[in-house]
């Protein structure tokens, strides 16, 4: 049993509240990715779950049990840190086995589980080097591989791949991935790096100011962000934002953007608005929303290119396109985007839905 229930759970430092009333329930077996900006909490909340910060107020229970004076070693978990802690004195070998050396298992059994564990993740033939001897990618693995060993069902990770190149990141994603498909262990995993987040996730969890923004898998996240806040911080790049009206009428709302009107299904909302437009949803030259723009900069990625262009009163708009299209700077277009791409966004931020027909 190692799922994770969090109630209420307060972190504070002296008069500052860091982790500020959070809820949530991580099912046995799930994969949990926590991100959010800079300071937001996710590192703390992660070390409360590991027991290497205390719980100010609330209740974390693992496996049904109540964990908040459980001693980190006692909580059945096992945790992998962006600085891997090896001990650079050590061998691959020993470095894998010592956490069962000094829980006291036999020789026999540490050489067993240690090779297992160092066949699992493809780095027998390193055993027998010390840490300094290893790439970075090859010192995560290992770091991997000592929470492996220890057989728990409880894998906490905290940024563990932002010290690797970026082919390196997407090898051990690949694999950390694969190792979650075998193993099945409760992950929860902290990250600033969105593609990390979209693809290993069963859930993710934005973090903002110490609170839950929003609870959601990949795609509910991409599709329907509860804010515009969780919007724009799902996606790459960025959702575009322009500003906008409602108008409520008896059966339908009246939409203006960029001096056009249009008609939408009837939204219970009155007023100012924000347009959150991802940069895949625009469309050169058609969509059922049309705006005029005028290039600024074309950037060729391969098959496809971001194209950046001027709005209305000086509003810029990212756009992404297939191929390479053949746009010179202030070339004036047309963007445009289907009603049903567009998300918006009221004064206070939330999402605002078309009332369910
Ligand atoms: N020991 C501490 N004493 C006081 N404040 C702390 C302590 N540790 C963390 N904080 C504060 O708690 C807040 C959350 O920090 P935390 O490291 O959890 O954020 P994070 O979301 O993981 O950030 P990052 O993405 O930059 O790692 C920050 O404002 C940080 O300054």
């Amino acid at each position: 049993m190692s799922g994770i229930d969090l109630t209420d759970v307060v972190k504070r430092f002296g008069a500052l509240t860091v982790i500020d009333k959070v809820n949530l329930k991580v099912g046995e077996g799930e994969f949990v990715v926590f991100v959010g900006p800079s300071g937001c909490g996710k590192s703390t909340l992660l070390r409360m779950i590991a027991g290497l910060e205390e719980i100010s107020d609330g209740e974390l229970q693992i496996g049904g049990r109540r964990m908040n004076e459980t001693p980190p070693a006692e909580r059945g978990i096992a945790m992998v840190f962006q600085s891997y802690a090896l001990y650079p004195h050590m061998s691959v070998e020993r470095n894998l086995g010592f956490a069962l050396e000094t829980a006291r298992l036999g020789a026999g059994e540490i050489k067993e589980r240690v090779s297992k564990v160092a066949r699992f993740l493809k780095i027998e033939h390193l055993l027998h080097r010390r840490p300094a001897q290893l790439s970075g990618g090859q010192q995560q693995r290992v770091a991997i591989g000592r929470a492996l060993v220890r057989s728990q069902k409880l894998f906490l990770f905290d940024e563990p791949l932002s010290n690797l190149d970026a082919d390196l990141r997407m090898e051990m994603r690949v694999e950390i991935a694969r190792i979650h498909r075998e193993l099945k262990a409760t992950t929860v995993y902290v990250t600033h790096d969105q593609l990390e987040a979209m693809t290993l996730a069963d859930r993710i969890v934005v973090l903002k100011d110490g609170r839950i923004a929003q609870v959601g898998t990949p795609m509910e996240l991409y599709e329907r962000p509860a804010s515009k806040f969780v919007a724009s911080f799902i996606g790459a790049p960025r959702m575009n934002f322009l500003p906008g009206t409602l108008h409520r009428e008896t059966s339908a709302s009246r939409l203006e953007v960029m001096g056009g009107t249009h008609t939408l299904g009837r939204i219970d909302y009155d007023g100012e608005i924000s347009i959150g437009l991802r940069p895949e949803d625009l469309i050169l030259g058609g969509g059922e929303v049309q705006i005029p723009a005028q290039v600024l900069l074309v950037e060729p990625l391969g098959g496809e290119a971001l194209v950046h262009a001027r709005v209305g009163d000086g509003q810029m708009l990212v756009m992404k396109v297939q191929g390479k299209p053949d746009l010179r700077p202030n070339a004036d277009i047309t963007i445009g985007w289907m009603q049903s791409k567009a998300h918006l966004f009221g004064v206070d931020e939330s999402a605002l839905r078309a009332a369910e027909a």
